[in-house]
């Protein structure tokens, strides 16, 4: 129904009914000057909530780099840093892993010791003088196997790691002038040129037979050492076998590759797809870990009895699990294999029946046990001839992760309480992707959410990093600087730093990341430096270092301008070259890092929402 008085709004808003022409005019143009300053306050204070709403947006952090990188280290300097309350709460935690860690070092030595004494015992009945080292007719096994070995310049230090070092099944060497024979391929007298530019040093160099004419000392292994290997071999090895079980697949060696055919970037061949194809990957299913709820699943895994565990760890309930995959659009079928292996691992890790863990002989004895097998321990580390053995076969294992036989009284304490310092330096492996939320409270961030997202680095878990991709501000890139000598554990053809190399080539190169900002971390600067200063050369296994000079510095030189070219050469868009030297496990300097890198990306992130100039 019509209204019977007039619209008292339209009335208010009618021009004036005796305006003239001009008055007309003016009050138009003074109308439009009106609606443009409001259009202006309009669009700037969308502008100012889209700003503050960039601003309150966490920032994503996501670690890459091969398996024993430290990305996980770097983690754990994270939450020493912004999140100490936490980090001590969850120290306890670590206890089972690094009772773990000792346990298996220890076991290193009694398996060479087992069979460096049994050698030896063979060869009192077997080894006559005229047999034994003949540099004309080489007649050990060994020897037959495989004809041809390496002067010691060229064989030393085909890798730091104890694993790699220490072949199981190799025959103990009874020569300690000779040198190891080549551990990772099966020699050929004529390798050819190779097409990477990283020889293996023992297969470049003309092989040569380098027997030795004068017989080594024996290691006078004695009637301790028979006591050392009875008392500590079966307590040790089943108490290795129960924590292993406990803490599930994360302790084991990653899978290695069936096929010999893994390739550094599995997930490459989908960037290109993706770009065509609209939504995002899939995140495959696996579970997160807040720093909230507890540092690790497989810690969480550790039960000794109902609810709180005597080790004070959390239970799993306490994890926080998420799939988002249900939220998530997957272009390419089959992108998420339910046929990898680490999504088995993931798996296991939640159907296992934790109740029904055979963990109850040694529940909550770990601590009995090392306690009352310290001593034995200790004798059997600092022995100078089981120091002697281990350096005749070149095993390191206090360069290896998660060494603590230096701290053997302490830590096999009933009392033990892991420091801080043993935490960083504890060894798990991380199993699919993990998420750690730091909230600052202070300064002008205060509020602001931070998440960094942990993944694991072997080959066979690369696939997953791939649906992390999408927002993403930035990627610390971790590359172990000292590996340039080494192999993949899951790949043994495949050197560690070419790896990392191709690595670094596939994410600068990946188009979905091209606005990422990358922080390139050349860590266990440490562990170089020690290598270096043993005189491992770098151009025997890296053939374009050429004559440059073997010092740490140099080297880490070279090494950083190879990983800027590759930025600068494959990054789709123009990006700043952001690199540290570090040395992870040493929290002070780290810290330092760590802070830099907080403020460049925080940085970064402001400058993109517009609030810095
Ligand atoms: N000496 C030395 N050891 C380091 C350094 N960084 C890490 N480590 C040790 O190397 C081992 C492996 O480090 P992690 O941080 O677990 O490696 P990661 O990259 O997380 O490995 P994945 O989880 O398998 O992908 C741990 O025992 C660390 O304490 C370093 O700079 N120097
Ligand atoms: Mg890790």
């Amino acid at each position: 129904m019509a209204l019977e008085t007039p619209d008292p709004l339209a009335l208010a808003l009618a021009p004036p009914a005796n305006e003239t022409p001009g008055e007309r005019w003016e009050r138009e143009q003074n109308e439009a000057a009106a609606r443009r300053v409001s259009e202006q306050i309009d669009d700037q204070i969308k502008a100012e909530k889209a700003a503050l709403k960039k601003k309150k947006k966490p920032i994503r952090v996501l670690l890459l780099g091969q398996s024993e990188s430290g990305k996980s280290t770097t983690v754990k300097n994270f939450q020493l840093a912004y999140a100490y309350s936490s980090f001590l709460e969850e120290r306890a935690s670590w206890t089972a892993v690094i009772h773990l860690n000792l346990v298996r070092s220890v076991n290193t030595i009694l398996d060479i010791l087992a069979k460096e004494v049994a050698f030896s015992q063979l060869s009192i009945n077997t080894i006559t003088p005229n047999s034994s080292l003949s540099s004309t007719s080489p007649s050990s096994s060994q020897r037959s196997r495989s004809p041809f070995r390496f002067s010691p310049t060229a064989a030393e230090d085909s890798s730091s790691s104890p694993r790699t070092d220490t072949d199981p099944e190799q025959e103990p060497s009874e020569n300690d002038e000779s040198p190891a024979i080549l551990p990772l391929k099966p020699l050929r007298p004529s390798p050819g040129p190779s097409k990477s530019q990283f020889s293996d040093a023992k297969q470049s160099s003309t092989p040569h037979l380098s027997f030795s004419l004068t017989k080594p000392p024996k290691l006078a292994f004695n009637d301790i050492h028979s006591y050392l290997l009875t008392r500590l071999s079966p307590v040790l090895r089943q108490l290795q076998s129960d924590l292993e079980l406990s803490l599930g697949s994360a302790t084991t060696d990653p899978p290695a590759s069936s096929t010999g055919s893994s390739s550094a970037a599995p997930w490459s061949k989908f960037d290109d797809l993706m770009g065509k194809e609209s939504g995002n990957p899939r995140r495959p299913k696996e579970f997160f870990i807040t720093s909230r709820s507890g540092w690790r699943s497989a810690l969480n895994r550790v039960r000794f009895g109902g609810g709180r565990n005597s080790i004070g760890l959390r239970t799993s309930e306490e994890a926080v699990y998420s799939d988002r995959s249900s939220k998530r659009h997957n272009p390419i079928p089959g992108f998420t294999s339910d046929n990898d292996d680490e999504m088995r691992e993931d798996e296991y890790s939640r159907d296992v029946d934790e109740d029904n863990l055979p963990l109850h002989q040694y529940a909550g004895s770990s601590r009995d046990v090392l306690s009352e097998y310290a001593e034995d321990i200790k004798v059997l580390w600092t022995d100078p001839i089981v120091q002697a053995m281990l350096t005749r076969r070149k095993v390191r294992l206090e360069e290896g992760p998660g060494f603590f036989l230096n701290d053997v009284a302490r830590i096999a304490s009933k009392q033990y309480d892991p420091s801080p310092d043993d935490v960083v330096r504890a060894r798990l492996r991380t199993m699919g992707v993990q998420e750690y939320k730091f909230v600052f409270e202070k300064g002008s961030e205060a509020g602001r959410e931070w998440i960094l997202y942990d993944v694991g680095g072997a080959r066979s878990s690369r696939h997953a990093w791939y649906p992390y991709f999408d927002d993403m501000n930035a990627i610390i890139f971790l590359a172990p600087i000292n590996c340039f000598d080494e192999r993949l554990t899951e790949d043994k053809k495949v050197n560690r730093l070419e790896d990392s190399l191709l690595l670094w080539k596939a994410v600068v190169g990946c188009r979905i990341l091209r606005k990422v900002q990358f922080i390139l971390f050349l860590n266990k600067c440490d562990l170089l430096q020690k290598k270096l200063l043993r005189g491992v050369q770098v151009k025997d296994y890296v053939a374009s270092y050429g004559e440059r000079p073997n010092d740490a510095r140099a080297v880490a030189k070279y090494f950083r301008q190879q990983f800027k070219d590759i930025l600068v050469r494959h990054s789709p868009d123009k990006r700043g070259f952001y690199s540290y030297l570090t040395t992870v496990i040493d929290t002070k300097a780290t810290a330092l890092t760590v802070a830099a890198v907080r403020e460049g990306i925080q940085r970064k992130h402001l400058k993109e929402a517009e609030i810095l100039p």
